[in-house]
Formats: structure tokens, sequence, C-alpha cells
């Protein structure tokens, strides 16, 4: 597999902890091949910056023209531009990208000042207008935040205000880094566009090692984009990248020393808690499940239920769509009074007044859903509840609510649902499943999983597997549902079971 090219713009650190050197650090822990444009050489330690030598704009638009013809990115980190020209040479150069390239996703990271407190660039906040309306994101911090937008930040509603007059002059997106407004343990990145607003959330840390955290942080967004993941996962991954390199950071030198940099993060632990204005808080965790869910078949009548409850399925799903559907209330009734007297485990998809009504087992919800479904009800009525996630983050937001499994999808392109988000694939499944390992939560793979895919899916140690077509497209759906439980190896025995 090739490897995504991604280049940085920005100043040289000769103490290595920040500019240049921390992204090309990222983009090799990341994974890809990182390209580096030089705006400024600056003669700096970990105490302090002696000297700044800006290139002329001429050297900075040479080498970006260099790259394009030989190595076009699908990222570029923007850091920084010490003077207007510096500005104008990489916003020029942006205006005249050629439609025969695809256009590379920007995220610039508007460096004004450094750890050390030296001012390290001339540029004013109304050079900047040229190429805010050019970039995909910008991160700064809150002092840039308010040196960029001239309002004085210290609150939610005051960083919302002073984005939201970022975005009249064209820019779509921010991530305002590092805010703690005040509070004692908690550190968060907030990511606002017009319509969205997420939080991301770390346990302060004690370290003073921390040199280079903003230059990380964005390259890194960069390096996960290139990777094809979708932007909140980018923002997501690499604030786990720099929490985990700043426990790990060596102090070098006598000052801050640089944030460590070691290699894709693998551990929950690093990651941040998510929140978004919608979602829910809830106190508590969910059920938990009576057994692995196996073999986990998703349909859509009470016939269906019936067949496989006894061939032996013991974890299923009713996944009504047609809402006016008259028999609804009593298809979902019946099955769950079925499916108890079997000793299965049987998931309501959507309809969790009704699940709650008639005592299901379970509950499945979207992530759309969680917003709406009054999850309080759903724990207090003593459901199980399954969450189905499509990325890093969605999975994060799943997880806090310690639910009874987590379904991961959709894994291989499926005809049976329109998705708006790509196919995982396997290598993702499998970090998903090692990122929840510790949490003991039950995970599901979901999507586009036939017979011949089983065996791979079962490899990545995920302890169910969601199919619908596999089984209802299926001519002979006994056989089917034996090659299945054979090729995920369980134990189960097909095609004698009895109501108890
Ligand atoms: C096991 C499992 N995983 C994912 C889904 C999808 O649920 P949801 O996101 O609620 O979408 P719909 O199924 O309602 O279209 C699922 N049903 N089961
Ligand atoms: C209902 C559903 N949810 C998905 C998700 O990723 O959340 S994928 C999916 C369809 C799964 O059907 P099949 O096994 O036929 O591909
Ligand atoms: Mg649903």
């Amino acid at each position: 597999m090739s490897v995504p090219v991604v280049w940085t713009v920005a100043g040289s650190d000769s103490g290595g902890g920040a500019g240049i050197q921390a992204d090309l650090h990222t983009f090799r822990s990341l994974k890809v091949h990182g390209c580096s444009v030089i705006s400024t050489v600056t003669a700096q330690n970990s105490v302090e910056t002696t000297g700044l030598f800006p290139l002329a704009a001429d050297a900075i638009r040479q080498q970006l023209e260099c790259l394009q013809q030989d190595m076009p990115p699908v990222a570029i980190k923007v850091g920084l531009l010490s003077n207007r020209q510096h500005l104008q040479a990489v916003a020029n150069f942006l205006k005249q990208w050629p439609d025969t390239l695809p256009r590379p996703f920007m995220v610039w990271d508007p460096v004004v000042v450094s750890t050390q407190q030296d001012q390290l660039s001339e540029l004013k906040p109304e050079h900047c207008a040229k190429l805010l309306p050019l970039v995909d994101i910008i991160t700064p911090n809150l002092n840039e935040l308010s040196w960029l937008s001239g309002l004085s930040v210290n609150d939610e509603s005051s960083m919302c205000r002073a984005a939201e007059q970022l975005f009249h002059a064209g820019l779509p997106r921010i991530l305002v880094t590092g805010s703690d407004f005040g509070r004692a343990d908690e550190i968060s990145d907030y990511y606002l566009s017009t319509n969205e607003h997420i939080q991301y959330i770390q346990q302060k840390l004690k370290t003073k090692h921390s040199h280079g955290t903003g230059c990380t942080l964005s390259s890194a967004i960069a390096a996960v984009l290139a990777h094809d993941y979708p932007l909140e996962d980018a923002i997501t991954v690499a604030n786990a990248y720099v929490h985990q390199g700043l426990l790990q950071a060596k102090g070098i030198g006598r000052g801050p020393g640089p944030v460590a940099h070691t290699h894709w993060p693998q551990q929950i632990k690093y990651f941040p808690k998510i929140e978004t204005p919608e979602l829910p808080y809830i106190y508590g965790e969910f059920p938990r499940l009576n057994q692995n869910p196996g073999l986990y078949p998703v349909v859509d009548s009470y016939e269906w239920i019936e067949k496989l409850l006894k061939l032996g399925i013991k974890t299923l799903q009713l996944r009504i769509k047609d809402v006016d559907d008259p028999q609804l209330e009593t298809a979902i009734k019946k099955s769950i009074q079925l499916a108890e007297q079997y000793s299965a485990q049987l998931f309501i998809n959507d309809y969790w007044q009704l699940a709650i009504k008639h005592n299901a087992y379970g509950v499945h919800l979207g992530q759309e859903d969680l917003t709406e479904a009054n999850l309080n009800a759903i724990q207090q009525a003593g459901l199980r509840l399954g969450i189905s996630t499509h990325s890093y983050t969605e999975l994060l937001i799943a997880n806090a609510y310690k639910p009874s499994y987590i379904a991961l999808g959709h894994i291989f392109p499926t005809q049976t649902k329109a998705m708006p988000s790509k196919p995982q694939g396997l290598e993702r499944l499998r970090r998903y499943v090692s990122l929840l390992a510790p949490t003991t939560i039950p995970t599901v793979a979901i999507g586009g999983i036939s017979l011949e895919r089983v065996a791979t899916v079962t490899a990545t140690g995920v302890n169910g597997i969601a199919v619908v077509s596999a089984i209802t497209a299926a001519n002979d759906v006994e056989q089917a549902v034996h090659q299945l439980l054979t090729a995920m190896d369980a134990k189960v025995e097909v095609g004698v079971a009895h109501a108890k």
C-alpha cells in the first residue's frame, strides 16, 4: 500500500521540540511521508529563542512548487509564517492549486508566540484574513484565538463569539486547543463549525514538558486525515497522540522539554472523553450480557425470530424499519415472549419504549438515537443496551455510556443499508477491538459479513458477528446458520433448540 504524503510549512526549531522537527517526528510516528517547506530558521533551545531568520517569500514559493511537481500531498499543515509576505506566498500558491490535482486538506496552526513567550511572527491579525478562507481548519489556543479575532476569550460563550467572527471571514471550522475555563482537573479542545460543537476532554497533566504540543496536534490531524479517517477521528487520534506524548515526555534541556513521539495511540487511557451539547448525561452502567453475542442475526419479522430461535440462535435482533406496520407492536411483543422461552438475548432495534413496555432483553440504538432516546429509562427498566459505532469518535461516545455491547460497522461494503460512512475494513476493526479490550464491553462486527469473510472477522477477536443478508438471502437458512457457526468455530448445536 502506498504511504500518504503530507507537507508541513513551518519554522525550524533548532532545539528539535517544535516546528518542522516536531511535525516530521509526528508524521513518521503516524506512518505518513512528511515533506517540509521551511519558512523561518529559529535559533532556539528549551529556554529561549535567540534568533529568527525568516526566509525570503520566494524560497517558500519555490519549495512549494517544487514539491507540487512530484510529491502532491493529501494534507498540508501550516505552522509559523513570520510575516505578511510569507502568508501571501502560501495564499497565492493555494489559490492557484491546479484542477488536475486533488485539493489537499489544509490545517493551519497560527503560531505567533513560542512556549517560552518569545514573539515569533510579525504577522498582524488583519493579514490573516487572506488565508482563513483557504484553509479547512485552524487550531489556535485561546491566546491565538483572541489575537486573531480581536476579542477577549475567557469562557465558552466568548470563545464561540470569537469563532463566529472567523466564520464570517470565511473560515469553515476551528479547533480551539488547551482550554480549561477555570476547571481544576480537566482541559479541553473545542471543535466548532457553524453547526457542530464537540468537546475533547482530557485530565490535566502536571508535566512542564509540553514544548511542541500545538505543532504536534496540528500535524497529527493532517497525518490521520491522510490515512482517510474522517475529521472528527483525525482530531480524536491527534488528541490521544499528544496526550500519550505528554505522559511520556522526558525533560531535555533546562526548560520545557519536547512532547514524546512514539506511535499511533493504541490504549484507551490516552483517548479523550467526548461531549457534545446534544448527548445526554447518564450515570451508571447497563446490565452485562449473559453470554457473548457470537453469531448475531438481525431480522425484520416475528417469523424470522421464530425460525432462528428454533435453529439454536442465542443472540438476535428484531429490526423493523416500517414504522407504519400495523403489526409492529404485536411482532415486538411476540418476539420478546418467544425469545424469553428460549433464554435468548433478543434486542429490539429503535423502538425503545415498546421494548421497555414488553420487558425486552435489550435495545439496540444508533448514535443519532442516543440524543432522542431516554437512556435513563432504558437503564432503570433493567434492559441491556447495544450501541452502533462507525468511527473512533463514535466508539468513545458509546463507551462512555458503559453499554452491554458496542457494534462496530460497517466493516465491508453492504447492500442492506445506505451508509453515510466508508467501510472500515479489518485493520480498523482490529484496532477498535483491542482499544476496547480493557473495558471488557463485548464488541460486535456488522456490515457486509459473508460466510467467506467470517473467519477473518473472527480472527480480530471481536465477540460477535451481526449479519443480515448472509442469513436472510440464503437459499437454505438452516445450512447458512450451520456454516456461519462452523466458520466462527461456535460450539452451538444447530437445529435442535426447544423452548423451555
Ligand atoms: C448489531 C447492530 N449493529 C449496528 C446496527 C445499526 O443500528 P442503527 O445505527 O440503529 O441503524 P438501523 O439498524 O436502525 O438502520 C444494528 N442494527 N445492529
Ligand atoms: C443494519 C446495518 N447497520 C450497519 C452499521 O454499520 O451500523 S451495517 C448494516 C447492514 C448489515 O447488513 P449485511 O449483513 O447484509 O451487510
Ligand atoms: Mg436503529
